[in-house]
């Protein structure tokens, strides 16, 4: 079966000028190649991933109030609060037969204490104490790591120092940290083929990194299979691992140079064959890393040429994300 090799970071952080340029053409090779990669040994330690997860359980165990007091609402703006299950369905994004597939999961998203123009909803401290400070750290941690990859795609692109950098926000920090809760689910009602944990999809910003539980079911676009819907799975197998996609701004910056990565979580490989099981609770953890508000996410110059013709029109960061969370919930990008 395929899989994705596991890259370690940790030369970005202690190796030589040559250990720096080899971890930037491979990590540039193998997100070219895929539009997703995993990374071990990044800056955020095993500890804050696993308590990350714990916060996300203690937040999804909440009294169905106190989430729904705090309700995403469905319209294009950036997503801030709780969606109920059947709320987001991804199958709106990228797939051309999408009618009445839905997903079975629910998240919670927000955005950094800086973001005023579209504040995040909290539940409140006394239901859930140190909640939001330990999102916010943890988000913080994320952009940091963000922005380090981002760093090595310059490099490997051969673009000038920053000229992705300055494109992605820093301040106020404006990337989403969303948690994913997938309850116990059967396999006969997936095997219904109207329900998946999450339908095959690219996300919005510039990368995403992804932290997984163990229960399995992601799975990534095998782009180089002679099947049509050949996706790769991707299990947890490193305490540190992080995956990485490309995402749709960054596909739009590079004149499809960099092609957004395909995924979906599925029913895992090793529960495939089963007729009438259960599959287990599943937790995920993204942060999506996004460009700024204001600034151009069209074609880059260096990614216009005779045989690479413009893909794209100008637009801006929040124009590109207006229409692709108006796409999906079936709601005008203006709205
Ligand atoms: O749960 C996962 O592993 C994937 C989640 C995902 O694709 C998303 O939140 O955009
Ligand atoms: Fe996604």
């Amino acid at each position: 079966m395929p899989s994705l090799p596991l890259i370690d970071f940790s030369p970005f952080y202690k190796g030589s000028e040559a250990d720096r340029a080899k971890l930037a053409a491979t990590i540039t090779e193998e997100l070219t190649k895929h539009g997703a990669m995993r990374l071990i040994n990044t800056s955020i330690p095993v500890e804050t991933i696993e308590e990350g997860f714990k916060w996300s359980k203690k937040f999804f165990s909440l009294p169905l109030e106190e989430k729904a007091a705090i309700p995403n609402e469905r319209n294009a703006d950036p997503q801030r609060g709780w969606s109920y299950v059947g709320s987001e369905n991804t199958s709106k994004l990228d797939m051309l037969e999408n009618d009445g597939l839905e997903d079975e999961k629910e998240h919670f998203d927000h955005s950094s204490a800086g973001d005023s123009q579209f504040p995040s909803k909290w539940p409140s401290e006394s239901s859930i104490p140190g909640y939001r400070q330990y999102m916010e750290d943890l988000l913080k941690k994320c952009h940091v790591v963000g922005r380090e990859v981002l760093q090595n795609l310059e490099q490997g692109l051969g673009l000038g120092q920053g000229e992705l950098l300055e494109r992605c926000c820093a301040s106020p920090i404006i990337d989403e940290l969303r948690m994913n809760y997938y309850a116990p689910i059967s396999t006969e009602k997936l095997n219904t083929g109207k329900y998946r944990r999450a339908w095959p999809h690219t996300d919005f910003g510039m990368i995403t990194l992804l932290f997984q539980d163990d229960a399995g079911g992601l799975e990534v676009q095998d782009r180089f299979s002679s099947k049509p819907d050949a996706f790769i799975p991707i299990q947890h197998e490193h305490p540190t691992e992080v995956n990485v996609y490309i995402s749709n701004s960054l596909e739009y910056m590079t004149n499809n140079h960099l092609k957004a990565g395909l995924h979906q979580v599925t029913t895992p490989v090793n529960m495939q064959d089963v007729e009438n099981g259960i599959l287990p609770e599943r937790q995920s953890i993204a942060c999506f890393i996004k460009p700024r508000r204001e600034v151009n996410v069209g074609p880059m110059k260096q990614f216009i040429t005779p045989e690479r013709p413009r893909a794209y029109e100008d637009l801006t960061g929040l124009e590109l994300h207006r229409v692709r969370v108006g796409k999906l919930y079936g709601v005008a990008a203006s709205g």
